[in-house]
């Protein structure tokens, strides 16, 4: 099954996307497998939200040889992938490649770790740049962003692009790894959203990070402290 249904969010249930995430959370993987290794990762997330989320249709075809049936995917032309600056750059790229015509939209949302995590588990989140596309009742729009952790940059973003998105359109977060507290946040804030995740981990530290995790995702895709 593509993408597996748990009592919190969904889980893409691939092998190689568990594969390509387990090298991801290694330590040894350096900065240009990370990067690399996200963009195969949203490969294979593109591929299955399109398994497992999307219809096929039956239509008519003429072969070389005869008139047939073929299957096609509906929807591929109406889907939106949103970019959360800065770690779902590489994650987005592998996506495009499952979804090579949708329109894209970027949203710079950032932790103020500086400001710490608050008692409520939460960060506030610093919106510095915001470009979407029109969005119609008819897309299915991703919000991609690796890491879903206290669910605040997933909350912000969400509710920006709640003012934009029609109420028809479908709106799923995608993420590679999420803590449990990030993904219950998004759902008990955002039930018509659906939450497709590769990994839910144990816990959440007390900086905020994932446990086990893979560490800070932006870092190490950019090659940053
Ligand atoms: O669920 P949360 O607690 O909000 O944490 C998750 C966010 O943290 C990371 O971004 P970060 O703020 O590190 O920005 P970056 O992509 O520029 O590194 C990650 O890519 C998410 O956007
Ligand atoms: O574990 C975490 C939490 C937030 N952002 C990351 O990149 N990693
Ligand atoms: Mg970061």
């Amino acid at each position: 099954m593509p993408i597996r249904e748990q009592e919190h969010g969904a889980l893409i249930d691939h092998a190689l996307a568990t594969h390509t995430l387990s090298r991801l959370r290694s330590v040894e993987t350096e900065q240009i497998g990370f990067r690399k290794g996200l963009v195969k990762l949203g490969r294979i997330c593109g591929y299955e939200i399109i398994d497992g989320a999307m219809d096929t249709e039956y239509v008519e075809i003429e072969t070389p040889l005869t008139d047939t049936m073929g299957q096609q995917v509906g929807g591929l032309d109406d889907v939106v992938i949103i970019n959360v600056l800065r770690a779902a750059t590489p994650f987005v790229e592998g996506l495009l490649k499952a979804f090579p015509s949708a329109r894209q939209g970027v949203i710079s949302a950032g932790r103020n770790e500086g400001a710490g995590m608050t008692e409520d588990g939460t960060f506030p989140i610093d919106v510095d740049y915001v470009k979407l596309p029109d969005i119609s009742p008819e897309d299915t729009v991703i919000v991609a962003d690796p890491m879903l952790a206290t669910g605040s940059t997933a909350t912000t973003v969400l509710s920006r692009v709640a003012e934009d998105a029609p109420d028809e359109a479908e709106v799923m977060l995608l993420a590679a790894v999420s803590a449990p507290e990030g993904v219950c946040r998004v759902e008990d804030e955002f039930p018509d959203v659906s939450v497709l995740t590769v990994a839910v981990d144990d816990h959440l530290d007390e900086d905020g990070y994932i446990v086990p995790g893979l560490g800070d995702a932006g870092d190490r895709a950019f090659g940053t402290a």
